[in-house]
């Protein structure tokens, strides 16, 4: 068998290659109304994930796609490590018997059975909306962390991903893949549905959210209420650690080692109001338009400071 340096690359390896020779319209199916790549995900794992039992002490992000989950995971991973008294970074602080694919609606169905082998605090990420998540995550109050992103660099970010890997539709113009943003043609669901669904439950004592833009604008005091969020003492030197070592620039200088040959397409430009070079005003417009009717005004919307990141 093949060996690969994460057991995530090794399946987006084997999902670019099946997604090479299938035609557009196969590569993604609708699963109780919403979208996903056919290569990676699957009924039957859909199906398997609705009775995974969730521990108490798991530790979980949800992050539409193109939010920055790679980046959180990083922190939290460090996070977890430093929970453990091992040093971030280090041989000792990864186990790759242990390893599972982290998104955890992607992959073959038998991953929550040998999932139930590994020891806590299990690490999961996921880009569900909360009612396709299983119902143990709720009633167990394992610990989640909500990352949301301002929706016009979401956009951007995605239609460059889309270009970048075989396995989502790509798109011969950005006025194209608007268009699909904007009609609920995206793996994952509607960004602004996932956000308003995602309200529902922004105010449960065991979720916090941040935004990508609050990591951004201050790593350190970000890292920090995350760490307290879910009990982890930092010490100032290890807390300079996790934010060094998830930099953007950090992150991309190790992708070879993370992210195999994908890098690039994950790392791509990690700041702030790439969306300019994009959308042109009457986009903009809608985006607003849209915004404003069904997110504005609830605490997620609030949160995100669209005034201050979504306005020219
Ligand atoms: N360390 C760090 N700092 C700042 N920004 C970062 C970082 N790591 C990843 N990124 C940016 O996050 C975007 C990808 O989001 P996701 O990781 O959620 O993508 S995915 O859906 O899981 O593929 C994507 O955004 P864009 O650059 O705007 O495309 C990444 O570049």
């Amino acid at each position: 068998m093949e060996k690969y340096m994460t057991k995530s690359v090794g399946l987006l390896d084997k999902a670019e290659a099946t997604a090479n020779s299938m035609r557009r319209d196969e590569l993604l199916f609708s699963y109780k109304g919403i979208l996903y790549p056919t290569t990676v995900c699957s009924p039957e794992t859909f199906k398997a994930l609705e009775s995974f039992e969730v521990r108490r002490n798991d530790v979980i992000l949800a992050g539409y796609p193109k939010s920055g989950t790679n980046w959180l995971s990083q922190i939290l991973t460090d996070l977890i490590a430093i929970s453990q008294k091992k040093t971030p970074g280090s041989e000792s602080s990864v186990n790759a018997e242990e390893e599972e694919e982290p998104y955890l609606e992607i992959g073959d169905a038998e991953k929550y059975e040998r999932m139930t082998k590994l020891p806590s605090p299990r690490l999961m990420v996921t880009h569900l909306r909360p009612e396709n998540l299983p119902k143990s995550i709720f009633q167990n109050k394992a610990k989640m962390l909500l990352l949301i992103r301002n929706p016009k660099d979401v956009a951007t970010s995605y239609y460059h991903f889309s270009n970048g890997l075989a396995l989502l539709p790509s798109y011969e113009t950005w006025d194209d893949f608007f268009t699909d943003f904007m009609t609920k043609k995206m793996a994952w669901g509607c960004y602004l549905e996932y956000l308003s669904e995602w309200n529902k439950y922004a105010d449960k004592e065991n979720i916090m959210t941040i935004t990508y833009e609050e990591v951004k604008e201050n790593p350190a005091l970000s890292v920090k209420n995350i760490a307290t969020f879910f009990g982890i003492p930092l010490t100032e030197e290890q807390l300079q650690l996790v934010v060094e070592r998830s930099s953007f620039q950090s992150m991309k200088k190790n992708s070879d080692k993370t992210h195999g040959s994908f890098g690039n397409i994950f790392f791509r430009k990690g700041g702030v109001s790439d969306w300019k070079n994009l959308f042109n005003e009457d986009q903009s417009k809608r985006m607003d338009k849209a915004f404003e009717e069904h997110i504005a005004g609830t605490k997620l919307g609030k949160k995100l400071k669209y005034d201050l990141y979504c306005k020219a």
